[in-house]
């Protein structure tokens, strides 16, 4: 592990009203690599991910306790913008949600939002932005139709396109490949290892074959306790607590 991580959970726990669903969580996060998120429903790993942008600001009653660096500056910090904090943090859903517009909007919608209107800068954006979701070769003869023409996996695929498009340094993704087919389940798989050369990205998956094949590292959780976190093949092969073993040997889920 890196002396200095690039995302550090430190001491966090947190709370929806009166219920407490994570219990002082560490945990640090290296740059560049794909680190993942697995335990059986309801441990708390959306929660924890969502954090990571302060996505979870947007819901009442909450309250959190410790912190999130990312780059060592703290998410918390009363200089810090959630803006420009979800700027630097793109976020994938579920469930793939392109907008009612065309391919070529959504992925330019945030710069239209921030008043970039420059048309070479959108066309290179666009560009870039799709190429490096690997859906430029699919679009590029259509990209003014809507985006709900496309095909699920490439509606995800556009919705990375338009995650990327800000230039993040982080890519939150809340499980998503598990509206699609396991062929474009294995495109997204691919497109993940390939973009982690440029961003660092942290997945939430219950897909434990997924997490073995493409992260570099993950953190199983149970009822809102970090358990283990380890480079993932270590944590597969080699469980280090009881808990762990028999989550990832398929006898709890
Ligand atoms: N907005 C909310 N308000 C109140 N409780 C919530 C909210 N979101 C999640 N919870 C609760 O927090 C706990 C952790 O949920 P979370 O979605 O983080 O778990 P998870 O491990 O990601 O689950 P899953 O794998 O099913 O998505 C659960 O008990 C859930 O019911």
């Amino acid at each position: 592990m890196p002396s200095s991580p690039f995302i550090r959970v430190d001491r966090f726990s947190f709370w929806y009203g009166a219920k407490q669903v994570l219990h002082n969580i560490c945990l640090d996060i290296p740059e560049n690599e794909i680190t993942a998120f697995i335990g059986p429903s309801g441990c708390g790993k959306t929660t924890l991910l969502r954090n990571i942008n302060r996505m979870n600001d947007l819901v009442d009653g909450i309250k959190h306790e410790g912190d999130i660096f990312i780059d060592g500056q703290s998410l918390y910090d009363p200089t810090v913008e959630v803006i420009s904090l979800r700027k630097r943090v793109g976020m994938v859903f579920q469930k793939y949600n392109p907008f009612p517009k065309s391919i070529y909007e959504n992925v330019i919608f945030s710069l239209r939002v921030a008043g970039r209107n420059g048309k070479s800068e959108l066309d290179e954006v666009v560009e870039q932005s799709l190429r490096g979701a690997a859906l430029w070769d699919e679009v590029k003869d259509k990209l003014h139709e809507s985006a709900f023409g496309l095909s699920g996996g490439q509606q995800q695929r556009l919705c990375i396109a338009r995650a990327i498009a800000n230039r993040p340094q982080i890519l939150l993704m809340d499980e998503p490949c598990a509206a699609l087919d396991p062929v474009a389940t294995l495109k997204i798989e691919e497109l993940m290892i390939g973009l982690k050369k440029e961003f660092t990205i942290v997945i939430v998956t219950h897909n434990m074959e997924q997490a073995r094949r493409c992260a570099d590292r993950t953190a199983f959780f149970y009822l809102g306790k970090l358990i283990e976190f380890r480079p993932t093949l270590n944590l597969f092969n080699t469980p280090q607590d009881p808990q762990t073993e028999a989550y990832v040997r398929g006898k709890f889920s």
